[in-house]
């Protein structure tokens, strides 16, 4: 099956002050089609700078890194704009990029409707729950378009109820549309969902 991300001996050193700080050592792992990936590993294990090496802001002192398509990105916080109801936060990334067309408000629509939010559309963040702000975040990542999802603990921020019915929720539509997904995170909870795994370790 095809690798949507495939990263081969990947080596991060940080170079400050007080001398060098390995981070990541000897990382291998791939993603298939339509795989969700959890990276479980404790906080300074480098799951961010994984993350940031995959979203190109970072280059790794050393090793291999293929993203074979579109990468779109899900934070901790849900991060809705307050000013703006349900519809306009789900159109953002469409209107920076300057893709509001006729097929990506079809596709718009069509998450909405599918993923119960069509009534809601019209509403401001304030007025849904935890779980509902976290469905718009992800279809507001849906939106775009993208191949291959990355999940900053999508559900920390939320209360132990309302994280279990989150993580089903976004791992059904995530399974749904088809994408692939790496998702991070240093809580056993939040991982265990996933078949798929790979645990990282402070160097
Ligand atoms: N640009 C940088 N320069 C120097 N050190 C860095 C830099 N970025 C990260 N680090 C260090 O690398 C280590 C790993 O950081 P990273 O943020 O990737 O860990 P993490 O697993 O995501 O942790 P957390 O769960 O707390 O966010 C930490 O010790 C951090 O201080």
């Amino acid at each position: 099956m095809k690798d949507m991300v495939k990263i081969s001996n990947l080596n991060q050193t940080f170079y400050t002050k007080d001398g060098e700080l390995e981070v990541l050592k000897n990382i291998n792992f791939n993603l298939t089609k339509g795989q969700i990936l959890t990276i479980l590993g404790p906080s300074g294990s480098g799951k961010s700078t994984i993350l940031n090496i995959l979203t190109n802001l970072l280059k790794p002192t050393s090793g291999d890194v293929v993203i074979n398509g579109k990468v779109g990105y899900m934070f901790q916080k849900d991060h809705l704009l307050e000013w703006r109801n349900i519809m306009d936060n789900i159109t953002i990334g469409l209107e920076i990029q300057k893709k509001k067309t006729d097929e990506a408000m079809k596709r718009v629509e069509r998450l909405l409707k599918t993923y119960d939010l069509w009534d809601f559309r019209n509403m401001y963040p304030k007025e849904l729950s935890g779980g509902m702000r976290q469905r718009v975040a992800l279809i507001r990542t849906l939106a775009v378009a993208p191949d291959i999802l990355l999940l900053d603990e999508p559900f920390s921020a939320l209360d132990y109820q309302t994280r279990i019915l989150v993580s089903d929720d976004v791992y059904r539509i995530i399974k749904n549309e088809g994408k692939s997904a790496i998702l991070v995170t240093h809580d056993i909870s939040e991982a265990i969902c996933c078949k798929v795994q790979l645990l990282i370790k402070m160097v």
